[in-house]
């Protein structure tokens, strides 16, 4: 391999023309949450530039701006590490949400990862005749032979269509703009939604004299975060290494029913498949409870039927109650975004995600990955990041073999960037 100087110093240096088109010295990343920073540690690590284009102001958005201030992970910190770099050992077993950011802060900076901020891609499409891909955002189109999608499976809200909603007088909100209970000080709350997000935030609603009612329409896994001890997710994770799926599901439900009690009886009836298995087959998380089921139990939360109908200041139910409401908070979910700005490509399906299942999801067809949409996690994230960095940094080598060697030619980017109209 020849001299590597000359490539060093173009690691930030991305070639712009005057149509406002940049040619990007490695892979475009969209997205500079958790999956986009570790796959650009991962490919750095590899000798591999990248760019990283950012819609939001700042690294993890998810984290900073859309989720509520008594977060905490649910899965202990060994399950929530990123490639290359752990957490802080002073750091307890379940980081609170501003000791994360606090990680990932570090973790960019180590790695000298700087992202283009408030770059909203809007859309992404493969040029079949320069055969690299043209990444629009509101200012530029950037240009690279790769493209790793790393937007989320949490990008947007799912706001589901209630009827009547839009007739209510009082406040709604989605899960990812609540903060905090007190807003809510003293009202009568209705909680829509019971997953992690919804427990959770009916339980901070307990802390300002709320007694917040949690729709509850379908069946729903609750384990315990820990038993005896253990984290309930490694215990699940230690346990599939040796015994079948079903066995360990119904292993799981024996322990959670042995330390929760029944919790059919307080409204939360449990699905027929497992809590491993459901996650597998449909992306359901099942609820760990950091405290809501306590408070269910001691009548603090109420769990209510499928919502009918809102009112202009309540709500009717699937049962024919009827309650007077102050606030409604949207616990409903998160989907991708990937259909509004991707286009002309078979890989994603209608709702954002890939087709192919974990952990075989991070590789498309010419030159596009993706990473963080395994429902996985952040260890699914960690798998992702170095498979994509692998990959490319093999062709990286190859492509720089043939430059180095092809002198006679101009260097690549050269040679499209003078093709490159608009
Ligand atoms: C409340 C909550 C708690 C969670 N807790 C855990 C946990 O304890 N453990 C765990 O493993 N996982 C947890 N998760 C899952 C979560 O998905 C991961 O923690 C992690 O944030 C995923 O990282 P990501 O980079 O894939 O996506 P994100 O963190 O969502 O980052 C995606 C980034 O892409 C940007 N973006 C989106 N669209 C565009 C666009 N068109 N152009 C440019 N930029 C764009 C966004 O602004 C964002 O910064 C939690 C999720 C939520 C909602
Ligand atoms: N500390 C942590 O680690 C936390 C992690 N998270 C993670 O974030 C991700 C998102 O969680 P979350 O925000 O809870 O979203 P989920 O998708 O897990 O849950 C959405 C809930 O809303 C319900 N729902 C959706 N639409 C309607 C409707 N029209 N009427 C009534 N109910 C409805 C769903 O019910 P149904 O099943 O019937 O569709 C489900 O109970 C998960 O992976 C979760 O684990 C979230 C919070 C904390
Ligand atoms: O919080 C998420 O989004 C995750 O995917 C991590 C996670 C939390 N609880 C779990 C239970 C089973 C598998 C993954 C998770």
């Amino acid at each position: 391999m020849g001299s590597y100087k000359g490539e060093e110093q173009h690691h930030h240096h991305h070639h712009r023309n005057e149509s406002n088109c940049v040619l990007v010295h490695g892979p475009i990343i969209v997205g500079a949450g958790p999956s986009g920073l570790a796959t650009s540690a991962c490919l750095k690590q590899q000798s591999v530039p990248s760019l990283i284009l950012e819609k939001s102001d700042c690294i993890a958005s998810l984290w900073q701006h859309r989720t509520y201030d008594r977060l905490k992970l649910h899965l202990p910190k060994q399950f929530c590490e990123l490639p290359l770099l752990g957490f802080p050992h002073n750091f307890p077993k379940y980081p609170t949400k501003h000791q994360f950011i606090s990680y990932m802060e570090t973790y960019a900076s180590h790695f000298s990862i700087k992202p283009r901020f408030n770059q909203a891609v809007i859309k992404a499409e493969f040029d079949h005749v320069l055969g690299f891909w043209r990444v629009k955002t509101q200012d530029f189109e950037y240009i690279s032979r790769w493209l790793i999608v790393a937007t989320g499976e949490n990008a947007e809200p799912v706001i589901p269509d209630i009827p009547g909603i839009d007739r209510f007088k009082g406040r709604v909100v989605h899960t990812s703009l609540y903060k905090s209970g007190s807003v809510f000080k003293n009202q009568r709350v209705l909680v829509i939604g019971c997953g992690n997000s919804g427990m959770e935030v009916c339980l901070d609603l307990c802390r300002f004299n709320v007694i917040p009612h949690m729709v509850v329409r379908n069946t729903v896994h609750v384990l315990p975060r820990e038993m005896f001890g253990f984290s309930t997710f490694g215990i699940a994770m230690a346990l599939v290494k040796w015994f079948p799926l079903k066995l360990v599901d119904k292993l799981l439900l024996l322990l959670a029913n042995f330390t929760l009690g029944n919790t059919d009886q307080i409204g939360l009836r449990r699905p027929k498949t497992g809590p491993i298995e459901l996650k597998n087959v449909t992306g359901k998380t099942p609820v760990l409870d950091v405290g809501a089921l306590s408070q269910i139990k001691s009548g603090k939360i109420k769990v209510v039927e499928g919502v009918k109908e809102v009112t202009i200041n309540g709500a009717k139910f699937v049962d024919g109650q009827e309650k007077e409401i102050d606030s409604i908070i949207l616990a409903t979910g998160y989907k991708s975004n990937v259909p509004t700005w991707l286009k002309g490509c078979e890989f994603f399906t209608k709702d954002g995600m890939p087709k192919s299942p974990f952990p075989n999801g991070w590789k498309a067809e010419k030159g596009l990955y993706t990473v963080g949409f395994t429902r996985r996690g952040l260890l699914g994230t960690a798998s992702d990041a170095v498979n994509i960095a692998k990959d490319i940094g093999e062709q990286w080598r190859t492509i720089k073999e043939c430059n180095d060697s092809n002198f006679n030619y101009l260097p690549q980017r050269n040679v499209v960037q003078n093709k490159v109209k608009k």
